[in-house]
C-alpha cells in the first residue's frame, strides 16, 4: 500500500522527488472514484490533492494513518481543516506559488473586458466587420477595483499600476494605514466605494460564511452599467444567476468567472447563453509554470512533515 496518495494532476518531477523517498500512489482520476480512493487511504500517511477532493467526513475516517494533507493550490474550503487540526494532520497548502498566474489571468481579463473586441471570430471569419460597435475602452486611466488585498490581489495592483490604472482596494483585515496598500500601489477604499467607482471590480476573498453571496443583486446593482467583474476567487462569492440577470439587461458590460458554485459547471444554468461573459474551467492559477512551482512546494512541504513525524 502506498504511503502517499496523489488524487489530483500534478508536476512530474515533483512527483519524481517524492518518489525517490516513498511509495507513491498518482493517480488523478481518483478524485472522481471515492471508493477507490478510500481503500487506498487506509495505510497512506499523505494525502495530496487540488480543489476537488473533499477532505472531510467519511474520506477523513478512510485514513487512520494520515499525517499531512498537502494541497496542491491555495484555497482551502475543500479541506476540513479543524478535523484535520483536532486528529495533529498537519494541511500544508502552496501559498504564493500561483499568485503570479492568477494576477496575469486577472488583468488579461480587464483588458479583454474592457476592449471588448475579442468575441467577434467567428463573425469576423463568417465575413462581417463589425469596426464601430467593436470600438472597446482602453485599461489605462480606468480604475480597478480589488475585494480582498492579500498576496494576489496585491501582485494584481503592481501589474495594473504599470498598465497606468488607477486601483483601490477594500479589505476589512487591514487598516487604512496599513504600508500594504501603498507599497502596492493601491489606495484603501470602503467595499461601497469600490463597487461604485471602479471600471473593473476583481474578487481576492476566500469563501466564508461572510463572502458567501458577497456580490448578489444588491452589490451588482451598485456597480457602474459599464463596469465589468472578475472572479477567480471562489464561486460562492458570485450569486450566478444575479450576475446572469444584470448581463442580459445590460446593466453590467461584461464578466469572466474563472469559478462557480458548483464545479464542475453543470450544463444548463443560468450563465449558459449570457452575452459579454467569459468562463473559465477554474483554471486561472494553474499554468505550466506554476504547476512546477506548487507541485514542488508541496512535495517538499510533504516530505518535511513525514519526516518530522517519523524522527
Ligand atoms: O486555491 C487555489 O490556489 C486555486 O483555486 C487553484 O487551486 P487548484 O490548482 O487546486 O485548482
Amino acid at each position: 500500500m502506498p504511503d502517499i496518495v496523489v488524487t489530483e494532476f500534478m508536476d512530474e518531477a515533483a512527483l519524481a522527488a517524492l518518489r525517490g523517498r516513498h511509495k507513491v500512489h498518482y493517480d488523478p482520476a481518483l478524485v472522481d472514484q471515492p471508493d477507490a480512493l478510500h481503500a487506498l487511504l487506509k495505510d497512506a500517511r499523505a494525502l495530496i490533492v487540488r480543489n476537488r477532493t473533499q477532505v472531510r467526513g467519511a474520506l477523513l475516517t478512510a485514513a487512520p494513518r494520515l499525517e499531512v494533507v498537502g494541497r496542491l493550490g491555495v484555497g482551502l474550503d475543500n479541506i476540513d481543516v479543524e478535523a484535520c487540526r483536532a486528529r495533529g494532520i498537519a494541511v500544508r497548502p502552496a501559498t504564493g506559488a500561483n499568485d503570479l498566474a492568477v494576477a496575469e489571468y486577472v488583468i488579461c481579463g480587464v483588458m479583454m473586458l474592457l476592449r471588448g473586441a475579442y468575441h467577434a471570430s467567428a463573425e469576423v471569419a463568417g465575413g462581417a466587420w463589425p469596426r464601430t460597435r467593436l470600438m472597446g475602452r482602453e485599461t489605462s486611466g480606468r480604475i480597478l477595483g480589488l475585494v480582498g488585498f492579500g498576496a494576489i490581489a496585491r501582485e494584481t495592483a503592481r501589474r495594473a499600476v504599470a498598465l497606468g490604472m488607477d486601483v483601490i482596494a477594500n479589505d476589512p483585515f487591514l487598516d487604512a494605514d496599513n504600508p500594504a496598500f501603498a507599497a502596492n500601489g493601491a489606495r484603501p477604499a470602503s467595499l461601497d466605494a469600490v463597487l461604485r467607482d471602479a471600471d473593473a471590480v476583481s474578487l481576492h476573498v476566500p469563501l466564508t460564511a461572510e463572502t458567501r453571496g458577497l456580490i448578489g443583486a444588491d452589490a451588482l446593482a451598485r456597480m457602474r452599467p459599464d463596469a465589468v467583474l472578475i472572479n477567480a476567487a471562489r464561486g460562492g462569492v458570485v450569486d450566478e444567476a444575479a450576475l446572469a440577470e444584470a448581463l442580459k439587461a445590460g446593466r453590467l458590460a461584461g464578466a469572466m468567472l474563472d469559478v462557480f458554485e458548483t464545479e464542475p459547471l453543470p450544463g444548463g444554468g443560468p450563465l449558459e447563453g449570457v452575452p459579454n461573459l467569459i468562463l473559465t474551467p477554474h483554471i486561472a492559477g494553474v499554468t505550466v509554470e506554476s504547476n512546477v512551482r506548487v507541485s514542488e512546494a508541496v512535495a517538499i512541504a510533504v516530505a518535511q512533515v513525514l519526516q518530522e513525524k517519523a524522527a
